[in-house]
């Protein structure tokens, strides 16, 4: 069954914990947490210091979505506050495997991502050392932006990829995804749908989960 994995970016800060139980009771899989730097996008969101918070309140696994210049430099501090995923950007890593690793070391599952206009050939070396892929359908950096449909076809190569050399990670996809284009994502290959607006900005976060699901 396809997962769902809310993006509490756009979700209310100064009720977080209550936001996170509210789509974990309406059936979250994940709980999707973008880091952004001001440098790498020029948006600034949170730190470790908000996902050691978090750790407590839920079991669902955190899923970090890094988008930050060098980060090598803040795995650690994001591993050890409890993250479950650390996803790191191709284009902010000149060392990916190296980073990958790393990641690895700490126990946590690895996973990269690629921004729409980043050819799915680059990450293609590294395929067979992640956890998981994530496809980026809106340029990263903000929340309530429209899907770029032209990423799908990479969906398609990646999930091709993936059964040629029988590899187990999983395809994400994040960025403008709602009920009609999670669909074309699904049948494209994708596992996780990471979703911002199309859940938060519902009163009932059940019923957006599952229109997303379906
Ligand atoms: O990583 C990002 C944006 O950079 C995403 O995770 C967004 O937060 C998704 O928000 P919506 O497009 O679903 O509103
Ligand atoms: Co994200």
């Amino acid at each position: 069954m396809t997962k769902v994995a809310p993006s509490i970016l756009a979700s209310d800060f100064a009720k977080l914990g209550e936001e996170i139980k509210d789509v974990e009771n309406g059936g979250a899989d994940y709980i999707h947490i973008d880091v952004m730097d001001g440098h790498f996008v020029p948006n600034i969101t949170i730190g470790p210091l908000i996902v050691d918070s978090i750790r407590p309140i839920t079991d669902l696994p955190l899923d970090v979505h890094l988008m930050i210049e060098n980060p090598d430099q803040y795995i650690e501090a994001f591993a050890k506050a409890g993250s479950d995923i650390i996803t790191v950007h191709q284009e902010a890593c000149p060392h990916l495997h190296r980073t990958i690793q790393l990641i690895k070391s700490y126990g946590v599952k690895a996973g990269v991502v690629i921004n729409p206009a980043t050819p799915a050939e680059l990450i293609r070396p590294i395929l067979k050392d992640v956890d998981l892929v994530l496809l980026m359908t809106v340029n990263p950096g903000f929340g309530g932006q429209s899907f770029i449909h032209s990423v799908v076809p990479k969906i398609s190569q990646i999930d091709k990829w993936r059964k040629e050399e029988g590899l187990t990670f999983e395809i994400e996809v994040d960025g403008g995804v709602k009920a009609q284009t999670a669909r074309l994502c699904t049948e494209a290959g994708a596992d996780v749908l990471v979703a911002g607006s199309a859940i938060f900005n519902q009163e009932d976060r059940k019923e957006a989960i599952d229109a997303i699901r379906q």
